[in-house]
């Protein structure tokens, strides 16, 4: 491809986000894909904060701006590489953001040509319409026929994660690279006894799968309070906890509450144990909606001593989250090689002070949603130093999934396994038991 000529064809009058009422953008779902394009690439704030952050928009816009900021953010590598041999000199960040936005509905979303272009025409101030206009209409032309040449796999793929998946799992890390690239199904929870819902596929391990782009507010057992998201690698941790009715567990690090709802849900005596206050609001909130109880802290769980010991602790340690990219494509743009031991260095220590809260013969389940050995299996090779002893996972525990289960009775999901079924967050979990 060759660069625009000077004259581009196209609109000579485009104004900088038009607006068609006082307060409200022409094109409310771009002006708002493009806040959050920014927010997470120039700003550095999640796509969750950024989503949290918008004025007022509708949910419908809502909605929309976040599956073509999430298009936008899945597929960067490509949708740069596709533009590069387009742009002469590195337009500013907001045009820049224009571009891949329209790119991304031309190539991934097929918004039709002359709405995907004159709607990015219409975000940018006019001295840029016309370069929007003639890359946007090359893009249309051409770019297909480009993207179909690149290795995107790798180009969507940071280089330093890339190494370390490499490093890893192997050749793998192309089979995970390709389930990032693909929007995420929506994943259910289930309180126990409700039965499974109309149009879901039900995974071996109970989980509810609904195609990608559901709307959870349209399906009944969501709106009646019978049923939480919750990817099915998420839904495990719990699971393999078992917590008995009636048995005391201790949460650890526990909002917004996907397990701590799985556990009370059980008909264990939960006290869950976050350290943010707004996050502790979205447990409240979850758990009120679920009708499910359970005992809030909002302690330093690594610090955290209630005097009294439990059957059983739940730790789903904070960490890269580099396991929940197909959800939160967001992370590759804002997670740094540095992330990876400063947050595994915290992981130690609230093992340790999992394995204080446990009486003799209790269990601990620890879980990462991270695809890093060094904040999974490092974890729990490191964990015997506390005095537990391992309690590894048995193959019938794990009923579809038995290639998650290590020699050692670790459980490694990855995004890459039930690839036909859409793919699973990557997980580690490591159960053990305190002497007794
Ligand atoms: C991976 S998320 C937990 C997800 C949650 N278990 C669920 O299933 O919905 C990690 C949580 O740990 C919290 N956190 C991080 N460090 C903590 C600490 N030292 N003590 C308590 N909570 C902590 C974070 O605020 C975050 O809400």
């Amino acid at each position: 491809m060759t660069p625009p000529r000077s004259r581009p064809p196209g609109p000579r009058s485009a104004r900088p986000a038009r607006r068609s009422a006082p307060g409200r953008p022409r094109n409310p779902t771009r002006s708002a894909a493009l806040a959050l394009v920014s927010a997470v690439l120039e700003r550095h704030r999640s796509l969750e904060e950024a989503l949290d952050a918008l004025p007022a928009a509708e949910a419908r816009d809502r909605a929309a701006a976040h599956r073509i900021a999430a298009a936008v953010l899945r597929r960067l590598g490509s949708i740069d590489a596709v533009l590069e041999p387009l742009l002469r000199r590195e337009p500013p960040p907001e045009v820049r953001s224009a571009l891949r936005i329209g790119a991304a509905e031309l190539l991934l979303l097929d918004t039709p040509p002359h709405a995907a272009v004159a709607s990015c025409v219409d975000l940018v101030p006019r001295p840029f319409a016309g370069l929007v206009n003639a890359v946007l209409r090359r893009v249309a032309a051409e770019g297909a026929a480009a993207l179909e040449d690149l290795d995107g796999e790798r180009l969507d793929t940071p280089g330093w994660l890339w190494t370390a998946w490499h490093a890893a799992y192997g050749p793998a890390v192309r089979a995970i690279a390709r389930a990032h690239r693909m929007p995420a199904p929506l994943d259910l929870s289930l309180r126990p006894g409700t039965a499974p819902p109309e149009g879901a596929l039900m995974l071996p391990t109970g989980t509810a799968r609904f195609p990608a782009g559901t709307r959870i507010t349209e399906i009944p057992a969501f709106a009646e309070g019978h049923a939480w998201a919750q990817d099915a690698a998420a839904a495990l941790p719990a699971r393999l906890l078992g917590a008995a009715p009636g048995s005391r567990v201790a949460d650890l690090c526990a909002a917004p509450g996907g397990k701590t709802a799985q556990l009370a849900a059980m008909g264990a005596e939960v006290v869950a144990v976050e350290r943010d206050a707004h996050r502790i609001g979205r447990l409240r909130e979850n758990l009120a909606r679920l009708r499910l109880a359970a005992e809030i802290v909002q302690a330093d769980a690594a610090a955290w001593d209630p005097g009294v010991a439990f059957d059983a602790v739940l730790l789903d340690a904070p960490c890269s989250a580099t396991g929940t990219i197909r959800r939160h494509p967001d992370v590759p743009h804002l997670k740094r090689p540095g992330d990876v031991p400063s947050l595994a260095a915290l992981q130690g220590p609230l093992i340790a002070a999992a394995a204080k809260l446990l009486r003799p013969g209790g269990r601990l389940v620890f879980a990462t949603c991270s695809l890093q050995p060094e904040e999974g299996e490092a974890q729990a090779r490191a964990a015997f130093s506390n005095g537990l002893l391992p309690e590894p996972v048995q193959p019938g525990e794990l009923p579809g999934l038995e290639a998650a289960l290590t020699p050692e009775g670790w459980v490694r999901t990855r995004p890459d396994l039930w690839a036909e079924q859409g793919g699973l967050d990557g997980f580690f979990i490591a159960r053990f038991r305190k002497p007794g």
